[in-house]
């Protein structure tokens, strides 16, 4: 009896929430949701296959996910726009996460607990970052620019206009002001490079 409700409750909410899919059949932007689509479900262990059903359980569970997928659809064309923007009336976007429009962010952009982080620089793919974390400016030189493949975990901070190559991890509350060569894992405030190329160093960020 208690699977049978399970089930029930579990087609009702894909009814529920199936409104949200009608731009993503409409966008230009399939592809980086389906890059962003693919990250999640690999990383919170979706079962099913079917892509309706992942975007579906995304969209209905995970509101940081319903953020930049409101984020990918603003990017596309009009019709999308416009049905996604009336959408947001009844499914909200989660307050506590900020994607900023003027960013581009390439596909499979992976958010692990999205609390209190801002996003406003542009990001190639793969990327995954961790909650309290800001990217932005520093002043008005700019702001950052982040390669492919990079992971900024919980609470750091990355400000000004500064390169993060592809492949650096960015410790747990680490600053940084600095470029951040490839292939690099960083920590500390100011962020100081404690792997390079998988080999054991403490470098300074210059
Ligand atoms: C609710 C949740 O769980 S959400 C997930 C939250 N978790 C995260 O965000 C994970 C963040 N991960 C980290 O900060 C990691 O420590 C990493 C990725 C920076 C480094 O991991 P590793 O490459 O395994 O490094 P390792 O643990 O060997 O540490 C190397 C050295 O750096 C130091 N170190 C590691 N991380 C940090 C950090 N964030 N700040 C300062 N120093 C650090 C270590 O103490 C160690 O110092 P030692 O050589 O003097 O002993």
């Amino acid at each position: 009896m208690k699977k049978t409700l399970k089930k029930l409750w579990f087609y009702i909410e894909i009814i529920i929430f199936f409104p949200l899919l009608i731009p993503y059949y409409f966008t230009t932007e399939k592809e980086l949701i389906k890059q962003d689509n693919q990250k999640w479900v690999e990383y919170l262990s979706i079962q099913s296959k079917n892509l309706i059903i992942q975007l579906i359980t995304l969209l209905k569970n995970a509101p940081e996910y319903r953020n930049l997928y409101y984020f990918r659809l603003k990017k596309g064309n009009l019709t999308a726009k416009i049905i996604s923007q009336i959408l947001k009336i009844i499914y909200r976007p989660c307050g506590y996460f900020f994607l900023d429009e003027s960013c581009n962010i390439g596909g499979g952009l992976f958010i692990q607990h999205g609390f209190s982080t801002i996003i406003m620089a542009d990001m190639g793919e793969n990327c995954w970052i961790n909650q309290q974390v800001t990217i932005g400016y520093k002043d008005k030189t700019g702001r950052p620019k982040i390669g492919n493949n990079v992971r900024i975990t919980a609470g750091a901070k990355v400000i000004g206009n500064i390169e993060i190559g592809d492949n650096v991890v960015i410790g747990a509350n680490a600053v940084v002001t600095k470029n951040v060569p490839p292939n690099c894992v960083v920590v500390g405030i100011p962020a100081y490079i404690i792997k390079r190329d998988g080999e054991k160093v403490k470098q300074e960020l210059r």
